[in-house]
């Protein structure tokens, strides 16, 4: 399992200026912008895509963030109209592709996701997937974002030991720039003590 982390992009402020401190997408899943499919369903069990594409999962508390990022980056949709977006209650499947080459499943978990709910499959969920994009709330006490991230961590390393992670620390607008640095660097600590202090 990977952990990687980097600091501030301060290239593309937009509305919430520079908002994200942290992590990417991992290099082997591949990223990019382009036409997208949307397949929104509603669980991760029979319907899931099947074909060999790379899988990524965007995962974090609700309100963290994660349909904003996904719609800013590949619908193009304005910072500012994120303001408007309803909270997701279901995975929303899309399918990024950029070319022939750079081609990948992005899937948007509504934040409340249960993992001892008996309709979710594991199994299928993480088995078949790269990465796991956490985003945490930068703004939020981030301690429960942090227990969430554990659990996600633990979950689906049992299940497929080869996924990789990435935190986002998303919404570092509303943090001045020592603030944005110690975010950072307690985040990073204390998920590392926590992933460590598991095995
Ligand atoms: N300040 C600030 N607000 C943001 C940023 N990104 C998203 N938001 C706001 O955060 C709120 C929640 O965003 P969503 O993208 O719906 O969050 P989500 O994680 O998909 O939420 P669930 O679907 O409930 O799990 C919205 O009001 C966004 O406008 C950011 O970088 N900075």
């Amino acid at each position: 399992m990977s952990m990687t982390s980097f600091g501030a992009d301060d290239e593309d402020e937009g509305a919430y200026g520079s908002s994200y401190l942290g992590n990417s997408y991992s290099k082997s899943a591949g990223f990019g912008y382009g036409p997208e499919v949307d397949t929104e369903t509603d669980a991760g069990g029979e319907d899931a895509i099947s074909d060999s594409k790379p899988r990524i999962l965007l995962m974090g508390l609700r309100r963290s963030g994660k349909s904003s990022i996904q719609k800013v980056v590949f619908h193009k949709m304005s910072p500012n109209e994120t303001l408007f977006l309803e909270s997701t209650n279901k995975i929303n499947k899309e399918i990024v592709s950029n070319s022939s080459f750079v081609q990948f499943h992005i899937w948007d978990f509504p934040g409340q996701i249960d993992f001892f709910d008996p309709t979710f499959d594991p199994d299928t969920i993480f088995g078949g997937s790269g990465a796991v994009i956490f985003v945490i709330d930068a703004q939020d006490d981030y301690m429960e974002a942090l227990n969430r991230l554990h659990q996600t961590v633990t979950r689906a390393h049992k299940v497929n030991p080869s996924i990789h992670f990435e935190v986002f620390i998303h919404k570092v607008d509303g943090l001045s720039d020592d603030n944005k640095i110690d975010t950072q660097r307690d985040i990073h600590q204390r998920a590392n003590d926590d992933l460590c202090d598991a095995g």
